[in-house]
């Protein structure tokens, strides 16, 4: 707890004079191969080869070790099946707990905490680090510069992408925590009454928005860890586990666990269970509305669905009944193309459909826009190829790596618009949204025609762009739930980095091919003079710079919407989580024939919209890119759909798309005994 004692002594470390004057152009050296998984990449071996799976490798029985594995719970067995696991379970042979929930983060680098196990991150001078508050409010300020190209469709499937991968575990990240670590009124607790887990931020006296109400505290809750859990001892560095499966498998819809994924079928038809209001299909209620929504009345809507964010943001709430929807849809088609396959034959078959869509728009359509079309091609994230890529190698660590998640991919926090637009057929938006007024609060997307004017929405509003400025709706007003202010996102994402004690952002420099600074100015080789001059008002030292906060400042990669370290670290993440995954949806063992694979290459994000909103006539082809005299609004029929009359089963002999054999069998790749 010293650093809570810190805290209050020290906590909003004075900003230090700064001198340099330079600005260095220089093009990084970024682009290297991804990490971490044996010889360096390119691999010596062709992904179109079938042959790449077999033999495959026996698999062995897990012998679970605590200390490898973090604190996940093995499988009891691995069952033949053509089917991905809810929890991810059985993916990988070798280690079938491997990317299940409630397991560690991976990471690149060693933790660097301020004890060496695990309290925050502090300066390499033994002193605290700049107040996350104070950062957020220098560096980040709300100035709205609309993306040229990109609508919110694209910075809210970031964010379904980034709910499908990972959560830290103790915390909804969305309902304001049950630890409580400030008094009521916002002031600091006295130091015997601090709940455990707490490192919350400290308010500056002159902040713009809480110094109006007097707060000086804002809450934290640190991520549960292998040494909370006690599934570590000694003194080995505390790592943060994560309380969903790390796959790209639509876990957001389908769940993470046999058990929710119970809650959330309908048990007939293969269908997700599903409310009928208005002749519309709604997600369900959740049975705990009170406890999960920040809802009004008792009568007001608060969904369950796979992922517990699913109310968060209305656009996030969007996509997810769009998603459900999806499935449903091809659950029904997949009935009347097969009326002799039971309930269990079509959920699995539609969810497996719905999970390659996905993973197609997600790889296909959006990280090209993220990391690069011709950075995803070169480190072989995606393929220019009409056939099946057969690229899963079992050495490859699906694990969603700690560097990601709390702060790469956070990147993308400055996307977010604060006002949501509402969109008639024609285009022509006459109203909007505020953010905080609906998070929590998804009822919102049921009235009127509100679903449909959000969805048209999505794909026409501009996103704002990926730089330092971030819209004040989540830096003042996060979560504020009827109060006057609210949390801060970036303050909370400059904490949950110290909080996970990740390594500087030098160290990551240094791992991601630019030169390590040894002082603020050789930063200028990626970043402007002004915000060089911020950090080294800030940070006593270069090397005290928040990874989440050095990454943010770079100048992007051509072509990409990122600088050179985040971008190191997100293409080596999505290579592991295609790589890493035995059910990809190109691999020719996942069971596609290549006329369904290449059926599935067809769909995209706006045939998605499309078919899933109520009454919507068109969209333009590419729905992640603002309109425009290329990309024209196009009626839906016109967009290209996948043909789901290829799944209609053939009897044997002509073709064999379908091969139940082992599915059903009492066959496992091994089993406890
Ligand atoms: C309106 C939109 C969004 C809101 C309100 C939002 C809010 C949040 C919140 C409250 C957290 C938890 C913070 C913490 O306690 O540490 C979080 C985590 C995160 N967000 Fe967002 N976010 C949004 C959009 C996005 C987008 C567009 C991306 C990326 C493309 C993104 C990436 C992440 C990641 C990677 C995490 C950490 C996930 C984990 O727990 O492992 N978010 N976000």
């Amino acid at each position: 707890m010293w650093y809570f004692l810190a805290l209050l002594h020290l906590t909003l470390a004075e900003p230090k004079g700064s001198g340099y004057s330079i600005f260095l152009e220089h093009t990084p050296s970024w682009d290297r191969r991804p990490y971490g998984y044996g010889p360096a990449a390119p691999v010596a071996f062709d992904p179109f080869n079938n042959n790449n799976f077999l033999p495959q490798p026996q698999p062995q029985p897990p012998t679970p070790d605590p200390a490898t594995l973090g604190c996940g719970t093995p499988p009891a067995g691995c069952p033949k099946s053509r089917y991905r696991s809810y929890d991810g379970s059985c993916n990988n042979l070798g280690n079938p707990i491997l990317g299940t929930p409630q397991t560690r983060y991976a990471r690149l680098l060693p933790a660097n905490y301020a004890d060496g196990v695990s309290t925050p991150t502090a300066s390499v001078t033994g002193k605290p680090l700049p107040g996350s508050r104070i950062v957020s409010l220098l560096i980040y300020p709300d100035v709205q510069i609309e993306d040229p190209k990109f609508t919110i469709n694209a910075m809210q499937y970031g964010q379904i992408i980034t709910h499908d991968m990972s959560m830290i575990a103790g915390s909804t990240q969305a309902q304001p925590h049950q630890t409580k670590c400030c008094t009521a009124d916002g002031q600091l607790l006295e130091f015997a009454n601090i709940p455990e887990h707490c490192f919350p931020i400290v308010l500056p006296n002159d902040d713009p928005a809480h110094s109006q109400t007097n707060a000086k505290c804002m809450n934290f809750v640190r991520t549960i860890t292998d040494r909370d859990r006690n599934c570590v001892g000694g003194s080995q560095p505390a790592e943060q586990l994560t309380a969903v499966n790390h796959y790209l498998d639509l876990s957001i819809v389908y769940g993470n666990s046999d058990q929710i994924n119970q809650q959330v079928r309908q048990f007939q038809g293969g269908r997700l269970r599903v409310e009928v209001r208005d002749g519309k299909e709604w997600l369900p209620r959740s049975t705990n509305a009170s406890g999960v929504c920040s809802i009004q009345s008792p009568q007001e809507v608060c969904y369950l669905a796979g992922d517990a964010r699913v109310n968060q943001n209305p656009q996030l709430t969007i996509l997810q009944i769009i998603l459900m929807r999806e499935h449903n849809r091809i659950a029904d088609a997949l009935a009347k193309l097969n009326p002799h396959w039971d309930d269990e034959t079509i959920f699995q078959e539609a969810r497996r459909i719905a999970i390659a869509e996905h993973q197609f728009i997600s790889y296909y359509e959006w990280l090209p826009i993220f990391i690069g079309i011709e950075n995803s091609l070169k480190n072989k994230i995606i393929y220019l190829s009409k056939h099946f890529i057969n690229d899963y190698r079992q050495e490859v660590d699906p694990t969603v790596l700690n560097e990601h998640a709390t702060a790469a991919f956070r990147y993308f926090h400055s996307l977010i618009a604060g006002h949501l637009d509402l969109v008639n057929e024609h285009r022509s938006s006459y109203g909007n949204l505020r953010l905080s007024d609906w998070f929590n609060r998804p009822a919102i997307v049921e009235q009127g025609d509100n679903f449909d004017e959000l969805t048209r929405g999505l794909a026409t509003q501009p996103e704002l762009a990926s730089d330092p400025y971030h819209d004040s709706e989540i830096t003042q007003f996060l979560f504020r739930d009827g109060q006057q202010f609210g949390s801060d996102l970036k303050a909370i994402d400059i904490q949950r980095n110290r909080d996970h004690g990740l390594a500087s952002y030098n160290e990551y420099r240094g791992f991601c091919g630019l030169p390590r600074a040894h002082s603020f100015e050789d930063f200028l080789d990626v970043m402007t003079q002004d915000n060089v001059k911020k950090l080294a008002t800030l940070y006593e030292s270069p090397d005290d710079v928040d990874l989440t906060v050095g990454g943010s400042l770079e100048a992007h990669v051509p072509g990409t919407l990122s600088g050179p370290t985040f971008l190191c670290i997100l293409t080596e993440q999505f290579y592991r989580t295609r790589v890493g995954d035995r059910f990809w949806f190109e691999n020719q063992h996942n069971g596609f024939t290549l006329a369904q694979l290449n059926a599935i290459r067809k769909t995209s994000i706006s045939r998605l919209l499309c078919d899933n909103g109520h009454h919507i006539q068109a969209m333009q082809p590419r729905g992640f890119e603002r309109i425009s005299h290329d990309n024209p609004i196009t009626p839906c029929e016109n967009l290209p759909a996948v043909d789901l009359t290829l799944w209609k089963e053939v009897p044997f002999g002509v073709e064999r798309p379908y091969d139940f054999g082992s599915d059903f069998s009492d066959e496992f790749f091994w089993k406890k005994k």
